[in-house]
């Protein structure tokens, strides 16, 4: 029941201070006795103030923020990328800034740097890119130099399978998700790039479920996310105790409704996404799932093997993958599959763009009401940005990974991607309604499609 209409619906200041004086569970049973309206009011995204932050940080990127000098190649990504998502548009001269700025990161022997000049690194090289296909068009996507990308990738491969991060730098499962992604985007993934991936990958599934960051560390919800998109981009996900992965992170859902990134640690907004995303990856691997499950009880519970499933020939089917569209894309990649060696299933660098084709589970498997309220509630700064938690301060990274994690929500109900959610799956008013990512590379699928169909001619 609802409480009486004499409610007054609260002001931002008291909202505010709610989020940092009480507890948010408790604040979240003030805030479900509260009438529709008020509700909806608290819920809303400020949309306004949140571009008017974003479009500050861009404006700033030089001369650079000193203490994130290393790191502007990722302040593109996080701003272009929110900006993206709230479908908002870039003026041309800060998209050529953006643009001319990144292409002075790039190393001469490939890859990007935090700054001109810095030496190259593969979580910029993933920044960089991801940042030029959402500006998208001629000028951006052909500013990467592939072939001296691909080079950098190669060098940063060690014979264990795994990357390290930059020369002599430390190897981990990021490393292994920031080649991956990039060479997959651009369609230079090859045997080269993926053989001993997946072993090394599943050398980091813990006993717990989910993946660490190197073998033997604890689960974290941002390398489970990077270790699964990885494995699911190289055609090995089958190989993944996926109801192990599927249980660690529902249990980290708290009472507070957002994510926690590992057991015991506090929830944090960005978390929305690293475990989100996940949870967008896991609604189009049931039917393995449901294998792997169907063949642990046929054992009697009581087996670690995995079922070695069909995965590429359900994934990489061009085919199936055209379906609704009728781009050069799917030409192109039916064209690919059939020109394959016969021992190969189909064009890896395709999984990603099939792999969205894939019928999604009706419902997400994690509560992304209750999500969606933890980001606006919560995580939102009313004068523009987002933020870890109350308490805390907006920052950019924050901003990016709650609206990426914002947006899976609205679209985890949604199966066709050209009819838009209904309204019953998203929390707020309708005008809260964010773009659609690729989930495995969290860029917006429109610009992945374009990205995609343009390096498929390279
Ligand atoms: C693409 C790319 C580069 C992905 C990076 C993925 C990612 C976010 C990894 C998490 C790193 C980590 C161990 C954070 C823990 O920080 P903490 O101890 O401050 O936080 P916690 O208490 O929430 O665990
Ligand atoms: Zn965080």
């Amino acid at each position: 029941m609802e409480s009486s209409a004499a409610t007054t619906t609260p002001t931002v200041t008291q909202r505010d201070q709610w989020m940092v004086e009480y507890q948010v569970f408790q604040k979240y049973e003030l805030f479900a006795s509260l009438p529709r309206n008020a509700k909806s009011a608290m819920l809303e995204l400020q949309r306004d103030n949140h571009m008017e932050y974003l479009t500050k940080g861009l404006k700033r990127l030089e001369p650079s923020f000193s203490v994130l000098d290393a790191n502007r190649p990722w302040l593109c990504y996080w701003i272009l990328h929110s900006i993206a998502l709230l479908d908002e548009f870039v003026e041309s001269e800060l998209e050529d800034n953006a643009i001319e700025f990144l292409s002075r990161c790039q190393d001469p022997n490939g890859g990007y740097g935090g700054g001109p000049g810095q030496m190259p690194h593969l979580a910029t090289t993933y920044a960089a890119v991801n940042s030029l296909i959402t500006v998208g068009g001629e000028q951006s996507l052909s500013s990467i130099n592939r072939e001296k990308l691909y080079m950098f990738l190669r060098r940063m491969k060690q014979a264990s399978g795994a990357f390290r991060m930059h020369d002599a730098g430390e190897i981990d499962v990021r490393a292994c998700y920031t080649t991956i992604s990039v060479a997959s985007v651009l369609n230079m993934l090859d045997d080269e790039l993926v053989q001993n991936v997946g072993d090394y990958i599943l050398s980091c599934q813990t006993y717990e479920g989910g993946i660490a960051g190197e073998p033997g560390a604890e689960a974290h919800g941002g390398y489970t996310f990077c270790g699964l998109a990885t494995m699911i981009l190289i055609n090995e996900v089958n190989r993944l105790d996926l109801a192990g992965l599927l249980d660690w992170v529902a249990f980290r859902q708290g009472k507070e409704c957002g994510f926690q990134g590992r057991t015991n640690k506090l929830v944090d907004s960005c978390y929305s996404f690293w475990q989100g995303g996940a949870f967008a990856l896991l609604q189009r691997l049931h039917s393995i799932l449901d294998e792997q499950l169907a063949h642990r009880h046929s054992r009697g519970n009581c087996s670690n093997d995995s079922p070695q499933i069909g995965v590429a020939s359900d994934i990489c089917d061009g085919e199936k993958g055209g379906e609704g569209t009728s781009s050069q894309v799917d030409k192109t990649c039916h064209f690919m599959l059939r020109g394959l060696d016969a021992s190969r299933p189909g064009n890896i660098n395709c999984i990603g763009y099939n792999f969205i084709k894939q019928p999604a589970e009706e419902e997400p498997l994690f509560h992304s009401w209750a999500l969606q309220q933890y980001i606006l509630l919560c995580s939102q700064d009313l004068k523009g940005g987002l933020r870890d938690k109350p308490g805390k301060s907006r920052d950019y990274y924050h901003t990016c990974y709650s609206l990426s994690g914002l947006s899976v929500c609205q679209h985890s109900r949604s199966h066709d991607e050209d009819s838009p959610p209904l309204p019953s799956a998203l929390m707020g008013p309708y005008s809260n309604l964010l773009e659609r990512i690729h989930p495995l590379f969290n860029v917006i699928l429109e610009r992945y499609y374009e990205a995609h169909e343009f390096f498929a001619k390279s």
